[in-house]
């Protein structure tokens, strides 16, 4: 068993997620403290800028203008929230072997063998001298794959623990949101649509807040049935699986003729729906369903997505007793030891490659 600490800056653009965990790359020997580095307004101000000129790059390695110093920020926060868990929950450094780093996406059109994660890994190994895996999905796309979702595999682990009724799915309601189905036999994954970017960047626009929070404003609202119909007839959703998503895929779809509170009625139903439309795709109906990432904090959307999935009921992670908002950072801590062991991440389930396929790179300190 090796002690990893894993690092995830997600779509949502909000901050660094932190989470230490002990594993053999197969089993979770143990669940450890998680912490949390938020951006600042003015971080995430240049992250925003990055993402406005990442789709200027051709080739993985450019970083236009705002996408180097978003290349700097992300790489010094990172550093600064590995530093300051280790202090606060008074870790050695001698006793971390690996540190997993997914970085920042700023671009991911795989159909183009192009994703692009900001962050650098080796900069990161030396500043905290310690070794660090990063760049997950480059092999993924590069021999054809999605390069998304990663975190399949970790979530398999979770669900082997939990002992769950299967057939099982585990939705990640993220900036994007994702899923995984796992039968025992068959481990399928997808990006589903929307998570909450859309309805993040809708608040923010009209009201200077970053996020509806609790669902709020939502649950004030009416869903308009006809939009979300229309929505869903973008090719995305007819397209099978395995597929994927750059986090601005649904951002020319707008909703601004409607009331706010209208607007984050719809935009939160039409995630519920997107989770939804997955359903049939699926080599089996789930009969465990199981919400993670920050939109299982939205009581208003866990409402609409329950009702698309009825009669099953839909439980949070949190009601497991996992550490719901820290997931991600435990799939990049797991995905490192998986990675220095050679095992695989992704599988022709999960990304669409030929053959189970590992993946990531290994920056020693020195
Ligand atoms: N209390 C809350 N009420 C409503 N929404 C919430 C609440 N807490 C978190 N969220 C939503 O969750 C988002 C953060 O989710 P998460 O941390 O899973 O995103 P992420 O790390 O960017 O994920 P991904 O990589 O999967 O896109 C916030 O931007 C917000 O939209
Ligand atoms: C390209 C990219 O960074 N995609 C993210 C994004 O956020 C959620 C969803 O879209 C998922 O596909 C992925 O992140 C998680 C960690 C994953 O790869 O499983």
């Amino acid at each position: 068993m090796q002690n990893a600490i894993g690092l995830m800056s997600g779509t949502s653009l909000d901050g660094v997620d932190v989470a230490w965990l002990r594993t053999d790359g197969e089993r979770i020997g143990e669940f450890g403290p998680t912490g949390y580095r938020p951006y600042t307004e003015a971080e995430r101000a240049v992250l925003r800028a990055a993402l406005d000129d990442a789709p200027r790059i051709r080739e993985r390695h450019e970083r236009p203008d705002a996408v180097a110093e978003a290349d700097d920020l992300v790489t010094r926060a990172h550093a600064e929230a590995v530093e300051a868990f280790l202090t606060e929950h008074g870790i050695d450094r001698g006793s971390v072997d690996v540190v997993g780093f997914h970085g920042q996406t700023v671009l991911h059109r795989p159909h183009e063998c192009l994703t692009v994660q900001i962050g650098d890994g080796r900069a990161l190994a030396k500043a905290l001298r310690l070794p660090v895996v990063y760049d997950f999905r480059a092999a993924d796309v590069a021999s054809g794959g999605q390069g998304a979702p990663l975190v399949p595999v970790y979530h398999r682990a979770l669900l082997r623990l939990a002992d769950c009724a299967m057939p099982a799915a585990i939705v990640n309601i993220g900036g994007v949101a994702n899923i995984t189905y796992d039968d025992g036999e068959n481990l399928v994954a997808c990006d589903t649509g929307p998570g909450n970017a859309l309805l993040d960047d809708y608040l923010l626009r009209h009201t200077g807040q970053a996020m509806d929070r609790d669902g709020a404003l939502a649950a004030q609202g009416e869903v308009d049935a006809v939009w979300i119909a229309r929505a869903l007839t973008r090719p995305f959703f007819a397209a099978s699986l395995p597929k994927s998503l750059d986090r601005n895929d649904f951002a020319a779809l707008n909703v601004e003729g409607m009331t706010l509170e209208d607007g984050a009625a719809t935009l939160t139903a039409f995630t519920a729906a997107a989770i939804a439309r997955i359903v049939p795709l699926l080599p089996g109906r789930p009969v465990t369903w199981i919400v993670v990432g920050g939109g299982a904090n939205n009581p208003t959307l866990m409402r609409m997505l329950a009702e698309q999935i009825a009669p099953s009921p839909v439980m949070t992670g949190h009601d497991l007793g996992w550490q719901n908002d820290a997931i991600e950072a435990q799939a990049f801590a797991y995905l490192a030891v998986r990675s220095l062991k050679k095992l695989p991440l992704t599988y022709p389930g999960t990304t669409g490659i030929s053959s189970p396929l590992s993946g990531g790179v290994l920056a020693l300190p020195s």
